[in-house]
């Protein structure tokens, strides 16, 4: 028997003031699988993931959700400032009715994988980097440990090194939790690298424009093999609109 897929948007139609950005949207996200959604600025990648992850509810359609627990990764980290490191990383454990010290165990120990250190635990964000709170971010999402992961821009602010680790660390943990992951992103590579799969959203009628299957699993790809995939990719003429719109924008 076919496994339920983890999210499924059916003929998802969403406006702003009038203006139609989708109509009849379908997208099936497969348990444990990582889709990327690539498009042209203002197609309107980030409202699908915000209808997905039920934050903005869609004109029509519907979203069939088939997880239990999701977390969100922002471009820009929302750590509360009034609140230490460790417990922004453990906010969304007190909802689950784990005690008090199991919660700054589980936080300690997110904000050591993403490269934290102890002399952190106790800071508040004014006090960190904008690398730590991206590094906060991700630890803060993995702590409530989803099996549906919706990640938009999470790293276009984050330096080369940085995000390199933060791809990897997501990567490591996709793997070892098998969660589901809803990628929007500008950059090709990224998706190359951390997706099993590419959506292409056309900026024209907002449908898919092209899904394309990745060979081998996110993580096992080599640098030249992920550089190959870009660069054949960019000539191919259902990229197009997206590599013009982007190029446009730099
Ligand atoms: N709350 C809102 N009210 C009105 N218009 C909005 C709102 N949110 C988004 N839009 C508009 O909807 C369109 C799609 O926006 P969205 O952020 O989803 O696109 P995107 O593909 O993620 O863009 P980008 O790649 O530039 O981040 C844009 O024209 C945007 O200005």
């Amino acid at each position: 028997m076919r496994q339920s897929p983890a999210l499924t948007f059916s003929r998802v139609g969403h406006a702003f003031l009038g203006r139609s950005l989708f109509e009849d949207f379908d997208l099936a996200i497969g348990k444990g699988e990582a889709v990327a959604l690539l498009g042209p600025s203002g197609s309107g990648k980030t409202t699908l993931l915000q209808i997905a992850a039920g934050i903005v509810e869609p004109v029509k359609g519907r979203v069939l959700r088939g997880y239990r627990r999701q977390a969100v990764v922002f471009q820009e980290p929302r750590l509360l400032p009034w609140m230490t490191l460790t417990d922004n990383i453990a906010y969304g454990l007190a909802a689950r009715g784990e005690g008090k010290a199991a919660r700054r165990r589980t936080a300690e120990r997110l904000a050591l994988s993403v490269g934290l250190e102890e002399a952190d635990f106790t800071k508040y964000p004014a006090e960190l980097s904008g690398g730590m709170r991206q590094r906060a971010n991700v630890a803060r999402a993995l702590a409530v440990d989803p099996d549906m992961l919706f990640l938009d821009e999470p790293f276009s602010a984050t330096d080369v090194g940085l995000r390199r680790h933060l791809q990897d660390l997501l990567i490591a943990a996709a793997r070892s939790r098998g969660f589901s992951v809803l990628l929007v992103t500008h950059d090709l590579a990224e998706a190359v690298r951390v997706a099993d799969r590419i959506a292409v959203l056309s900026g024209r009628d907002g449908r898919i424009a092209a899904s394309r299957a990745l060979a081998g699993r996110p993580g096992e790809r080599s640098e030249r093999a992920i550089f190959e995939q870009v660069e054949a990719w960019s000539r191919d003429p259902v990229f197009g609109e997206l590599f013009s719109a982007t190029e446009r924008a730099r």
